[in-house]
């Protein structure tokens, strides 16, 4: 089960820092495992106690709950190291939520407990001797488990989740720049995502330099794992991500992120609002 504490809060454009603002701040690689956001106003009534299922059978039960259609709805963001989607992703769940919806930011690799461990490893480096087939793994692993833990539960009920990077982020960091076996990008995200594809996803689109430029004002941290690469890496990075955006225009929708706060999240507002139906604002418990 999802837990109903807060999340990975994308940061605020506001703020200089990546790290999650609630819970407080911490560096990025050291961070606590973080969970869903729920953004309910309400607190749920308290469930009658169940039989637990053993793990096995939990999983497959989320499995096929995700082979039946979710009535929520699933957008990603992505985009190269600090084109600021953390910053869109908190302005839009703001919006969605002043609008009345059940909103859930999440990311990756995290979004999960299990997921969040795997987020450390990676981003720490440690796997980086191993080569991109073998991050392209944990990348999938972390993603296995984020989806049955959090973001499928959060679709079965209605939610909308917003997701900070996705599988579209394998398919450029080690499918296009790490030339991993595309035929194995494919099987894998095959295996894990499924049906559970996102509705809408939005490409946040800045030169290289302007998004390591970005990120390294960013405070509180240094460069990680992928930051750390050189700059011929991230101008790669834009252009494998323009290319996607081009390759599936049904979903994908590439967004200018040189404006300002307020300019990009307007963009992903008429985005969001011309190409999704969004589900119904809740109702409002009486007290
Ligand atoms: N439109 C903008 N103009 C100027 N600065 C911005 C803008 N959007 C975000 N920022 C700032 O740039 C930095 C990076 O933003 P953010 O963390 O949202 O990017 P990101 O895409 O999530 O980065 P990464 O991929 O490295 O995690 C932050 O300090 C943020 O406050
Ligand atoms: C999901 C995913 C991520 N990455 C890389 C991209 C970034 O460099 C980091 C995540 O850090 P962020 O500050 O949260 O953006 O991981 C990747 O290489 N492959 C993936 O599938």
């Amino acid at each position: 089960m999802p837990t109903r504490t807060p999340p990975h809060a994308p940061d605020s454009a506001e703020s200089t820092e990546k790290a999650p603002a609630n819970p407080p701040a911490k560096p990025r690689r050291t961070a606590k495992p973080k969970t869903v956001e729920d953004t309910s106003a309400a607190k749920p009534a308290p469930a009658a106690p169940k039989a637990k299922k053993p793990p096995a059978a939990r999983k497959a039960a989320t499995r096929a709950k995700a082979a039946a259609p979710a009535t929520g709805r699933f957008i990603t963001l992505e985009g190269g190291e600090g084109a600021g989607k953390s910053t869109q992703v908190r302005r839009l769940l703001e919006r969605l939520q002043a609008a009345g919806i059940d909103a859930v930011g999440t990311r990756e690799p995290g979004g999960s407990t299990g997921a969040e461990i795997m987020r450390h490893l990676i981003l720490s480096g440690a796997a980086k001797p191993l080569g991109p087939l073998a991050e392209a793994t944990l990348f999938a692993a972390a993603r296995a488990d984020h989806l049955d833990a959090t973001i499928r539960p959060a679709l079965a009920r209605g939610a909308v989740v917003v997701c900070d990077r996705f599988a579209d982020s394998t398919r450029v960091y080690q499918g296009a720049l790490g030339n991993v076996d595309p035929r194995l990008i494919a099987a894998l995200e095959q295996v894990t995502v499924g049906e559970t594809r996102p509705d809408l996803t939005l490409i946040l689109d800045l030169p290289a330099e302007e998004g390591l430029a970005r990120a390294a004002a960013r405070s509180g941290q240094g460069a990680d794992r992928f930051e750390s690469e050189g700059l011929a890496f991230h101008r790669a990075l834009r252009a494998a991500f323009r290319a996607l955006a081009e390759s599936e225009p049904e979903r994908c929708v590439l967004i200018d992120a040189r404006g300002t706060p307020e300019a990009v999240e307007e963009a992903i507002w008429q985005a969001v609002s011309t190409r999704l139906k969004l589900p119904s604002p809740r109702r409002r418990r009486r007290t």
